[in-house]
């Protein structure tokens, strides 16, 4: 039996209110390319997702602009929130996909960290898995209103829960479904897997896969961009002179 296709979905259709840009933060540049286009060229690039779909703005003006149609790429629109970009997403897949949902703000995402996560497509005891981070700061409460601390919460066992988030395609349009029909606040698919009863993984990745937010996070992505484009060449250049060695 063929195991299962990985099909990337890239929920790519906010506005990116917060970044307070000219244009949604996806389409800001950083080292040469737009946010966008290094997010899809990471997950082209992964020798295990197998297709991968982008949702964006019934009116976007600048994905076609940026050239981007001619990348191996399928498109569908976007929705009013990000779980209704991620389900027209999902509608493009088969019943026997994969579905490794990935923010269009998060192009530092490390391939050794979606490897790790795919490889949760053989353990029986979850539904599918997450990349998360520990929670380093102390955590506050505020009151309802204002910025008083009502408490400290017991940050023992808080992550920070990243993308990609990686389900059978059949059980998160279900779960997404239900959810959305329910009213519930479902902020990523690991919460509205939750929500349906399943077991969900958090796998340990890099912090460097950080959503690109706000102004602040511009440089710090593109710092990370170019580590991760250094380390990329440099595997390159010890793998060539490793293959020149065997040759010789
Ligand atoms: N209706 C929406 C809203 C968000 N997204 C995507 O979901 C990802 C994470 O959302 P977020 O960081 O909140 O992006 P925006 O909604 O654009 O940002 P803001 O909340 O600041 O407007 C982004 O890649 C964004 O493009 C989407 O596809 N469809
Ligand atoms: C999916 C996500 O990136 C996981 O942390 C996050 O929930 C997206 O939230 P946003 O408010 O749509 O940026």
């Amino acid at each position: 039996m063929t195991s299962p296709r990985v099909v990337a979905v890239i929920p790519a259709a906010g506005v990116g209110s917060r970044m307070q840009a000219d244009r949604p933060k996806q389409y800001l540049t950083l080292n040469g390319k737009t946010i966008l286009e290094h997010t899809i060229d990471a997950l082209l690039a992964h020798p295990q997702i197998d297709d991968v779909v982008v949702a964006i703005s019934p009116g976007d003006a600048y994905f076609d602009s940026h050239k981007l149609r001619d990348k191996p790429i399928r498109v569908v629109e976007g929705g009013k929130e990000r779980a209704d970009s991620v389900l027209n997403g999902i509608m493009m897949l088969s019943e026997n996909d994969w579905a490794l949902v990935h923010d269009a703000a998060r192009p530092c995402v490390e391939d050794t960290d979606i490897t790790s996560l795919i490889a949760l497509m053989g353990n029986k005891d979850v539904a599918g898995g997450i990349l998360a981070t520990p929670v380093r700061d102390t955590m506050k409460r505020v009151a309802s209103s204002g910025n008083v601390i009502s408490h400290t919460e017991d940050r023992d066992g808080l992550w920070h829960a990243l993308t990609p988030q990686f389900f059978p395609a059949k059980l998160l349009k279900a779960a997404l479904l239900d959810g959305l029909a329910r009213g519930a606040n479902i902020t990523d698919e690991a919460s509205a897997m939750e929500l349906a009863g399943y077991k969900v993984a958090l796998v340990n990745a890099s912090p460097a896969n950080i959503k690109i937010t706000h102004p602040a996070d511009l440089p710090l992505a593109e710092f990370y961009l170019k580590q991760k484009f250094s380390a990329h060449s440099f595997t390159e250049k010890s793998d060539s002179a490793t293959n020149q060695k065997a040759q010789s």
